[in-house]
């Protein structure tokens, strides 16, 4: 897989399998409690148990928290052995979580214009999404895309994903214009929120690759 996928927000076993199955990189559990994919520290770990872990071919395990404190990580860390935290915190908090927890960070950021691309090299990865708009009752997950343009000449300080509003249909163009090598879907591979389409999933990765071909040519 030349680019490498994320699904994140998953809440069944059966989907956490069609990720396996699929070959996907990245699996992402959501511990934000406003979100209709949250799960449980508990739920998070029955999840993790149902398919093979990183080192036996498995996705890695990424954990999305949303301004979380100390405790709230390392309490959900207690039950499920996350790979990756990605945030929605500003950078100080972020930094501090890294060295507490020992854990990859990803940052996630609302790209508006050039200028909101981050250029901090301290963290492992970056989410690189639309902006959050008036009324939004979470950061993410909602399905909404941004100016893929914006990155086209970004020099990331470190690996990203591009997200928001991504979807079989328009993953192609996305990384095509972008120029990302990673992407990252939540809804736009759900038959409804939380639960997933093993077919999207399937029709997302096979797509994804396409606007990959074009731009490495
Ligand atoms: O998925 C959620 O419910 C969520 C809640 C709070 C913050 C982020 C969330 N999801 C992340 O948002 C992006 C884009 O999602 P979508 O594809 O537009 O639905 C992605 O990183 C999700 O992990």
């Amino acid at each position: 897989m030349q680019v490498k996928v994320k699904i994140c927000g998953l809440t069944r076993t059966e989907d956490m399998q069609a990720c396996a199955a699929t070959g996907v990189h990245w699996v992402g559990l959501v511990f934000h409690p406003a979100s209709p994919r949250f799960v449980t520290p508990e739920q998070a770990a029955r999840l993790h148990n149902a398919i093979p872990t990183a080192d036996k071919g498995g996705p890695l395990r990424v954990g999305l928290f949303v301004k979380p404190t100390f405790e709230q990580v390392a309490a959900t860390l207690n039950q499920v052995p996350l790979d990756i935290l990605q945030l929605y915190t500003d950078e100080k908090t972020a930094l501090t979580l890294k060295h507490q927890t020992n854990k990859k960070v990803w940052l996630a950021r609302g790209v508006a214009r050039t200028e909101d691309l981050p250029s901090d090299t301290s963290f492992d990865g970056y989410i690189i999404e639309a902006p959050s708009q008036k009324g939004d009752t979470r950061p993410g997950g909602l399905g909404r895309t941004f100016n893929w343009t914006l990155t086209e000449h970004w020099h990331a300080p470190a690996p990203w994903l591009l997200a928001g509003g991504l979807t079989p249909d328009n993953v192609a163009q996305a990384v095509r214009v972008s120029k990302t090598r990673a992407v990252d879907v939540s809804s736009g591979v759900e038959e409804r929120p939380g639960i997933k389409s093993a077919l999207l999933i399937e029709k997302f990765i096979k797509n994804s690759q396409k606007g990959a071909c074009v731009h490495q040519e």
